[in-house]
């Protein structure tokens, strides 16, 4: 069975029209399970700053403290998961909606509890609850909230939960869609970018802020043996006819001949 995970961004989850849904149905024609995976960024912030409650970013991960975890679990579980579980339905696929840290999906260890607070990074999936929705044709679609050792609950990036999931199924695809068409280097998109050339952008600062977690994602998916990883928008088809719109994350770049 052929997988494809897509990570969707909170950026542009408001945003989703008929195009990106008749991309995804046309990857369902073509039988690749769907797996989503679901982020919500600004959403938890708006919902933070209406508590009053003093948000912080450090590389790009959110500080949790057990008030933030409240907060960002209550966004993400009841408000993303719902949205985009809904608008699945709506287009005629099956959505179902599971948090990460149901029936032990996402297993995940602190990443530095000094610096970020309860921010985790995933170190096992069950992909038995997987393989269960999708013998139903059910498309899952996870809430980055993993459990820890001893039913603590951890704030994971949403870009590392997607690559985590992608890595574990050996999906052969995964894709960040999110607000930009892709990755613009200098004002002009990059249809394909290897991994020195990203190492470079990244210290030139031409990627930068929640494109890192992208990045970082995708080579770390190349590297162990993905076959494809694409950056895409999704106010627009990013799929049609066997092309991809977007920006491909490659270990070396193809030369052309
Ligand atoms: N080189 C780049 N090309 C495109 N976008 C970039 C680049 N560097 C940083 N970004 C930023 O990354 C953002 C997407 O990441 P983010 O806001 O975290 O979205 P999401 O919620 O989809 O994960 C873009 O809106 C853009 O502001
Ligand atoms: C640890 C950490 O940073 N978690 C993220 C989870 C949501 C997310 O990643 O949402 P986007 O994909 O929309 O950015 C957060 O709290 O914002």
């Amino acid at each position: 069975m052929k997988s494809i995970v897509i990570k969707c961004g909170g950026s542009v989850m408001e945003e989703l029209g008929d195009a990106f849904f008749d991309s995804l149905l046309e990857l369902k024609k073509e039988e690749y399970q769907i797996v989503f995976v679901h982020g919500g960024g600004p959403q938890i912030n708006s919902m933070l700053e209406l508590f009053n409650i003093p948000h912080e970013f450090v590389n790009g991960l959110r500080k949790t403290t057990p008030e933030v975890l409240e907060v960002a679990e209550m966004v993400l579980s009841g408000q993303s998961n719902r949205k985009l579980t809904s608008m699945i339905e709506l287009h005629g696929l099956r959505g179902f909606g599971v948090n990460g840290s149901d029936a032990g999906l996402l297993k995940a260890e602190f990443i530095n509890q000094d610096e970020l607070g309860l921010v985790g990074e995933i170190t096992a999936v069950n992909q038995s609850v997987l393989e269960m929705l999708f013998n139903e044709d059910l498309v899952p679609v996870i809430t980055p909230i993993a459990a820890a050792e001893g039913g603590m609950k951890l704030n994971i990036n949403a870009d590392y939960a997607a690559a985590a999931v992608a890595n574990a199924i050996k999906a052969e695809h995964c894709i960040f869609v999110t607000d930009v068409k892709g990755i613009f280097i200098d004002g002009n998109l990059s249809l394909q970018l290897d991994a020195d050339e990203i190492e470079q952008h990244i210290n030139d600062k031409k990627i930068t802020g929640g494109m890192i977690p992208k990045v970082t994602s995708a080579l770390n998916l190349i590297s162990k043996g993905l076959n494809s990883v694409m950056i895409v928008s999704g106010k627009e088809k990013f799929y049609e006819e066997g092309i991809w719109n977007g920006t491909n994350i490659s270990a070396k770049k193809e030369v052309l001949t």
